[in-house]
């Protein structure tokens, strides 16, 4: 090296020496600074606090200058180290009030990718987490610091194969926890920053076990952030739980009220039959708004989305809930967001953190379950300096119990009254899209039913009087043509309902009727035979119209398969929370006289149907599996024992689990047969294979006698079969065999590759094979044609 080009060489090391110096003291600096941030000052904007040049550059950036109430006073205690736990107005920023902390405890710490993970933000939905992740991509713009989002509904392989190149990770609870039991190599022992958002919403979703268990795989020297605009005795729990000491931070306290001042809020008291024709006038009065509609179910969503656009209000109609899609809800998530104009009927999903820009209303068709989901509701408009109107709607036996539960947590909220005159009725409308459409009908069934449960699964009994519902108007309002049966049976407890033998489906007796807690059985009052005798006095009081009659013969073959289908599903698929709720199928017993055609039937018609083929064959007895002993007799798959047998012979548990041991020996058994004659007929195929494959070959020879040039293109198409047999193979083969196959098909494929070792010597020899030097003779030609015979 010159000695010029040497002293330029020292010249920029000593440069780069001095600039790392110098981030070295700006970061000591800037840790001084932090540790001793006065927190008796009332600092107004973010270039008042002790942040990297990187932080502010992307929050200025951002245009976030000036600090809302919660990033004051949180901010400054969090950039000292301490836990907090914060509480504070919806829309009021509380995303950067955590995400500025984080991002300046692993700055100061001068965090890069070797270090691993070093904060977790967990947020209940995944919408909140994907919102999230973009704030912080936008104020860490400038940063170094990589950062990820893990959430379900995405590939965990993808996932899993990222995680730990991650220094901030965005989750949602149930995956996170999922990378930690089940990603090799995911540590979260260097841990600096814990955040918690929306806390009492995820212990609300059950999660709280999850998080207890995340929890324990983390550090316990680390930093605490919850946040959430409603602070519940969980959310404290929960605290106590991971926080140390924490710093309890809350704008609500200090405040009037509880949410923002720039928001109106007004409820009506209506009918609940009332309520879609309230609605569809809302709409038609304000169809230049961006509105978001709550409904209490997925299921009500989809109904009233549905029948809405059918009936063509003159607004953009969208729908959210939590049975799309992950990548439909996100394309929801942002049409709304870009749109000036619409409509969004969501679930209460979208209840939470969402920051949907611009949302001049929201309207909560269905009553929230509480106060705190009203509060986080509305708090989705009025967002930040905006305005916004809320309005709810409660049924005459809510009004009490909300109003008093609202007054209670500091929500400023008028009555106003709704003017009849100005409500278009769509009752009729809806009864028709019933008729016309199986779905619609179906969907309105579905839509009954959730709503009626959703009622009696509340907790508040103050506030939600399932006793109370005009069920038949209801059911009349939404366009269907009767009420789908709901029965409120009193079951005993639902341990000794889980005790007792198992019902057959569709059919409800009398001792159902006994016990405390109470049970609700579904039917679909179209194919209802089995009416009670209430029912039966009714409907001889008023005769179906000949449009009813019509309306039950058009949709009843249609929609019975397709309803008793999903009911029965969702009676196989009850969840331990749904148990108490029974989804029945109709009890579709045919009458006597038609199962036993010999009998005398009531009409010529009855007769005929009883005594057609098709009927005979539908309703013949099934056939049973049997099989044989060595003396030839013939016994079911699984017999049963006589119960005092089976009693004597140890307890229930034990006998069970040698049962599914015995079972699993003979599957096991059967397994390994199976697999023999799969391997049999896997080779006898590839035997002809090869028969089929020497013959074209003999046939190829004889052609190669005479042209020589036809060679290469017998080289290719050597290796072309190669492949595609490699291939062929590589699919049925079982994995024992794959590397071998695919060392034949690199063999066949690949150039030089002398790393390889057990499939070195294969490909040497291939490489013989298709490397051989062009036949000049006869007989040149003759040895290839042999050799390559002799290579099969
Ligand atoms: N300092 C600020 N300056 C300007 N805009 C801000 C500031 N802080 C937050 N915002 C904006 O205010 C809106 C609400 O912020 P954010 O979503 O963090 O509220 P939140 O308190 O978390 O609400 P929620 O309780 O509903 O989750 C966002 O659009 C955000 O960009």
């Amino acid at each position: 090296m010159s000695i010029q080009r040497r002293k330029k060489h020292n010249r920029s090391n000593e440069r780069r020496k001095l600039k790392r110096e110098e981030a070295l003291k700006e970061l000591e600096v800037l840790e001084k600074n932090c540790q001793n941030l006065p927190l008796n000052l009332e600092y107004e904007s973010f270039k008042e606090l002790p942040l990297s040049l990187l932080t502010q550059q992307g929050l200025q950036q951002s245009n976030y200058i000036e600090m809302t109430k919660i990033q004051r006073k949180a901010i400054p205690l969090a950039l000292r180290g301490r836990d907090v736990l914060g509480a504070a107005k919806t829309g009021s920023g509380k995303t950067l009030a955590f995400l500025i902390p984080v991002i300046e405890s692993l700055y100061r710490k001068s965090w890069t990718q070797l270090d691993g993970l070093g904060a977790l933000v967990i947020a209940p939905t995944r919408e909140l987490a994907i919102q999230i992740f973009e704030v912080l991509r936008k104020i860490g713009r400038k940063h170094s610091l990589s950062a990820g989002l893990v959430i379900g509904g995405k590939n965990v392989d993808v996932e899993q194969e990222r995680i730990n190149r991650m220094n901030i990770l965005i989750c949602t609870p149930g995956r996170l926890l999922q990378h930690m039991d089940q990603t090799a190599n995911f540590k979260c022992d260097n841990i600096q920053v814990l955040v918690l958002d929306e806390a009492d919403r995820i212990l609300d979703l059950g999660f709280e076990k999850t998080i207890n268990a995340i929890i324990e795989n983390l550090p316990k020297e680390r930093q605490t952030l919850m946040f959430s605009a409603t602070q519940t005795k969980s959310v404290k729990d929960l605290a106590r739980l991971s926080l140390e000491d924490p710093e309890y931070v809350s704008i609500i306290e200090d405040s009037e009220h509880s949410t923002p001042i720039s928001l109106s809020q007004h409820y009506l008291v209506c009918e609940l039959p009332q309520k879609l024709d309230i609605l569809f006038s809302f709409i038609k009065s304000h169809l230049q708004a961006k509105v978001l509609v709550f409904l209490s179910s997925c299921k009500q969503v989809r109904f009233v989305f549905e029948t809405f656009c059918k009936l063509h209000p003159g607004a953009p109609l969208l729908h959210l809930h939590g049975k799309q899609k992950q990548t439909k809800r996100l394309e929801i998530f942002n049409k709304f967001s870009s749109m000036k104009h619409a409509y969004l009927f969501a679930t209460d999903i979208a209840a939470r953190g969402l920051d949907f820009p611009a949302v001049d209303w929201v309207v909560q068709v269905d009553a929230p379950e509480n106060a705190e989901t009203y509060i986080h509701r509305v708090g989705r408009t009025a967002r930040y300096d905006a305005s916004g109107h809320a309005l709810l709607f409660l049924l005459t036996s809510e009004e009490q119990g909300m109003k008093a539960a609202l007054d209670k947590k500091k929500v400023p909220i008028d009555k106003i009254k709704v003017k009849s005159s100005k409500t278009i009725s769509i009752q009729k409308q809806l009864q028709s899209l019933c008729f016309k459409d199986p779905e619609i009908k179906y969907l309105g069934q579905k839509a009954f039913v959730s709503y009626i449960r959703s009622i009696y699964l509340q907790s508040d009994k103050s506030i939600f009087k399932v006793d109370e519902l005009p069920i038949e108007e209801f059911a009349a309002t939404l366009g269907l043509p009767g009420t789908p049966k709901i029965k409120f049976v009193k079951a005993q407890s639902k341990n000794a309902t889980r005790q007792k033998p198992k019902k057959v489906p569709g059919y409800s007796s009398s001792d159902e009727d006994e016990g405390n807690s109470v049970k609700i059985l579904e039917m679909n009052s179209n194919t209802l035979p089995n009416l009670d005798v209430q029912e039966k006095k009714r409907k001889e009081a008023n005769p179906k119209s000949k449009l009813d009659k019509m309306f039950n013969r058009k949709n009843m073959s249609v929609l019975t398969d397709h309803y008793k289908k999903l009911v029965d599903q969702e009676a196989d698929n009850i969840t331990s929370e749904e148990e108490l709720i029974t989804l029945k199928r109709a009890n579709h017993e045919l009458s006597d006289e038609l199962k036993q055609p010999g009998r005398d039937p009531l009409s010529k018609r009855k007769l005929m149907k009883a005594t057609s083929k098709k009927f005979i064959i539908k309703n013949a007895p099934r056939g049973k599996r049997l099989i044989f002993d060595d003396d030839g007799n013939p016994h079911q798959v699984y017999e049963f024992q006589d119960e005092k047998a089976f009693r004597s012979a140890g307890d229930i548990a034990s006998q069970k689990k040698e049962f599914i041991e015995k079972e699993f020996e003979v599957m096991k058994k059967e397994d390994i047969t199976d697999k023999i004659i799969a391997r049999d007929k896997r080779q006898e195929k590839k035997i002809k294979k090869k028969v089929k494959l020497k013959e074209e070959l003999e046939e190829n020879m004889k052609s190669v006698v005479t042209l020589s040039t036809t060679l290469p293109m017998y080289k290719e198409f050597h290796e072309d079969e190669l492949n595609k047999n490699a291939e062929r193979d590589f699919e049925e083969s079982s994995d024992e065999e794959y590397e071998r196959l695919s060392n034949k098909r690199q063999a066949a494929s690949l150039p030089d590759h002398t790393d390889l070792n057990g499939g070195e010597a294969l490909i040497n020899k291939k490489r013989k094979l298709l490397e051989i030097e062009e036949p000049k003779t006869l007989e040149d030609q003759e040895a290839l044609a042999l050799k390559l015979l002799n290579r099969l």
